[in-house]
Order: C-alpha cells, then sequence, then structure tokens
C-alpha cells in the first residue's frame, strides 16, 4: 500500500498550542497496599506540572517542537506550574485566574494499581474567560497545530471545542481533539484533523461495547466517514489503531513492566505532533507515537521518556495493515 502523509499539507514551520483548561499539580503517593480507614506511612510523594495539555507540551518541549501551553492557572500552585513548564522549556502562556489551581492525588501501590482522585476545576470569571479566548486566537498563526486536550470545567459552554475548531478551520489551523464525553461528541461535529480517544472513550461515544480490534477500526472509521481527518484509539498494552480514509493501521507494542500509566495517553498525542510536525509518514507517525506511549509507562508519576527512551521502543514495535475500512 502506498504509504501517506500523517496529514497533509502541513508545514514543518509551525508551531502547537497546548490547551488546557484545567491543570494540576499531580500528586503521586506510593503505597504498598491502600487500605481505606487505616494510615499509611509513605515516602516523600513525587509532585508533577499536570493536566493532560501539559503533559503533551513537556513532551514537545523535550524532543524539541516549538510548543506554547495555554489555558487558566491561579495562586501558588498556578506559579509552580508555570515554573515547571518554563523550566522544561515550555513557553507559558497562561491566563491567571483569581482561584487557585487543583491538585489531583494519585495513589499506586505495589501491585501497580492505580487509585485518582482528581478535584474540579476552579472557578473562572466571563472576563477570564474572554481574556483566555482572546489570547488563545492571538497564539494561534497559520500553519500551527492546535492540541485541545481534557475536558471542558464547569462554567464552559460544552461545544465550545467544537466552536474554536470551526475558528481554526477557517484560519488555516490545524486541530487535535483529545477529550470525552459531549465535549468530544460536540467537538467532532467541526470534524477535527485528529482525534485520540482510548477504547473506553470511543464505546462511550459510539455507544456500544467494542470487543475486539475489527470492531475498534470499524468504529473508528464511522468518525473518518463523519469527517475527522486521522482516528487514532489508544489500547493501553496493545498499542494503538489509526484509521483515515485510506488506512487502518494497528501497531502492536512490546510488553513492558508498568511503572505509571498517568499521561501515556497525553504522550501518545505529543508523539502523532512530533511525527506530523517532521511531516512523517502514517506509518512512522503512529509507530512513533505507540513506542512513546509504552515508554511512558515504564517512568514514574506522570514523567516523560526521553526521544531515547522512544527509541528503543520504537525498536520493539510493529504494524499490521487491516486495509482500507471505507
Ligand atoms: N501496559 C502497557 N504496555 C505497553 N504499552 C502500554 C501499556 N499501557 C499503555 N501503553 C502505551 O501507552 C499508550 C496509551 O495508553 P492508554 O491507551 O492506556 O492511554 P489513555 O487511556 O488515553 O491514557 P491516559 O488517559 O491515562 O493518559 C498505548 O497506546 C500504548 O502505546
Ligand atoms: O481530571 P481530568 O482533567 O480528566 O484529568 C487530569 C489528569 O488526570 O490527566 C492527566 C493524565 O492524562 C494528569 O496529569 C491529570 O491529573
Amino acid at each position: 500500500m502506498e504509504r501517506q502523509g500523517a496529514t497533509e499539507h502541513v508545514s514543518r514551520t509551525g508551531r502547537v498550542i497546548t490547551v488546557t483548561l484545567n491543570p494540576a499539580v499531580d500528586l503521586f503517593v506510593s503505597v504498598k497496599h491502600l487500605e481505606p480507614g487505616t494510615l499509611h506511612r509513605v515516602p516523600t510523594p513525587l509532585q508533577h506540572a499536570g493536566g493532560k495539555g501539559l503533559n503533551v507540551a513537556k513532551m514537545l518541549a523535550c524532543l524539541s517542537v516549538p510548543t506554547v501551553a495555554t489555558g487558566f492557572l491561579g495562586g501558588r500552585r498556578g506559579d509552580w506550574l508555570h515554573e515547571a513548564l518554563v523550566s522544561q522549556g515550555v513557553e507559558s502562556q497562561f491566563v491567571r485566574i483569581a482561584n487557585e489551581s487543583r491538585m489531583n492525588v494519585k495513589v499506586i501501590d505495589d501491585a501497580g494499581t492505580l487509585t485518582e482522585l482528581n478535584s474540579p476545576a476552579p472557578a473562572f470569571t466571563d472576563e477570564e474567560w474572554h481574556l483566555f479566548d482572546d489570547t488563545l486566537r492571538t497564539l494561534c498563526g497559520p500553519n500551527s497545530w492546535l492540541a485541545l486536550c481534557g475536558n471542558l470545567p464547569a462554567g464552559c459552554q460544552s461545544h465550545w471545542y467544537r466552536d474554536i475548531i470551526s475558528w481554526a478551520k477557517q484560519s488555516g489551523i490545524k486541530t487535535l481533539l483529545d477529550a470525552s464525553g459531549v465535549a468530544l461528541e460536540l467537538g467532532i461535529q467541526a470534524c477535527p484533523d485528529v482525534i485520540k480517544p482510548n477504547q473506553h472513550e470511543l464505546e462511550q461515544l459510539t455507544g456500544s461495547t467494542l470487543h475486539n480490534h475489527e470492531e475498534v477500526m470499524r468504529a473508528a472509521a464511522q468518525l473518518v466517514e463523519a469527517g475527522v481527518g486521522l482516528v487514532v484509539v489508544s489500547l493501553g498494552e496493545e498499542g494503538l489503531a489509526a484509521v483515515t480514509s485510506s488506512a487502518a493501521l494497528h501497531v502492536r507494542v512490546p510488553s513492558v513492566p508498568v511503572v505509571s500509566s498517568v499521561g501515556a495517553g497525553d504522550t501518545v498525542v505529543a508523539g502523532l505532533l512530533y511525527g506530523i510536525f517532521h511531516q512523517f509518514s502514517l506509518y512512522d507517525t503512529i509507530r512513533f507515537a505507540a513506542a512513546a506511549g509504552t515508554a511512558k509507562v515504564q517512568k514514574p508519576g506522570n514523567m516523560h521518556p526521553s526521544k531515547e527512551d522512544i527509541e528503543t521502543c520504537l525498536a520493539s514495535t510493529d504494524i499490521v495493515d487491516w486495509g482500507s475500512q471505507s
């Protein structure tokens, strides 16, 4: 089969703008075994900058892709998140809000079981929202890629992703949407260039349980028919599936010890944008993205892998070609 680019007509010069409306200080706590109702004395927790778009931005900066991160930050935690991003080479252009950014607690036990305690978004005012909306539109130039990551917080209209994707299309800006539920459903109506649901999110979207890879491919193909350019479904240890109007591919990944899966999907998103930025073929883009996810799960907290870690995993990935699903 002829190899196509991951997406068409992308200039190498564009930068990536990641949107995270609800960033978080992620606190990782290790326990031998989590026993509700008892005292746990734990090793010093790890504290990492988190929130889906922040994780994407950190990985991209490590891969030397010019990246700007925007969204809302507030209070002391907001200051800390800004500093963490800057120190990792991300241009941080967040709108400051009066309320404190959240903290999410992740508990991982010795068996690798993850328990997540994620807080709601701090409230923001209409004025803060308008400032953000203006900032975002100013940051996006022609040929840039807009990565819309995570769910929409309370106070934000559920069709905002749809509206901003429509605006981006008219402005020559490419879009990647990584969300779930209604935000994803409505966002898809504006036909983003790329979406990256996991299997559960795809099942929610289609309203049906997907029992095997064939059903995943078919469900992804329906979204392509509805107007999405590239649908990448992350499948955990089973790698990922990627469907366009002319290709249906499954990337298989090696079996590895999982230290922390937090941010694995975000690392896949960063891997996709890396391939697109360098105008890799679709094959190479999705292989790199899958390898990035697999390299990530071997890192603690939501620490991203290095390019070398990804390249090590890349050597053990392979692709199964399902042929066109259309
Ligand atoms: N157990 C595993 N072994 C090897 N690779 C894995 C494993 N789990 C995840 N991965 C890699 O990470 C990628 C993303 O994982 P997953 O499908 O769990 O993402 P996700 O559900 O979107 O993650 P999250 O929302 O937690 O960030 C997979 O496509 C795969 O490449
Ligand atoms: O509460 P949300 O917005 O759904 O998810 C937030 C979050 O769990 O997602 C990232 C991993 O993808 C973490 O860094 C962060 O804490």
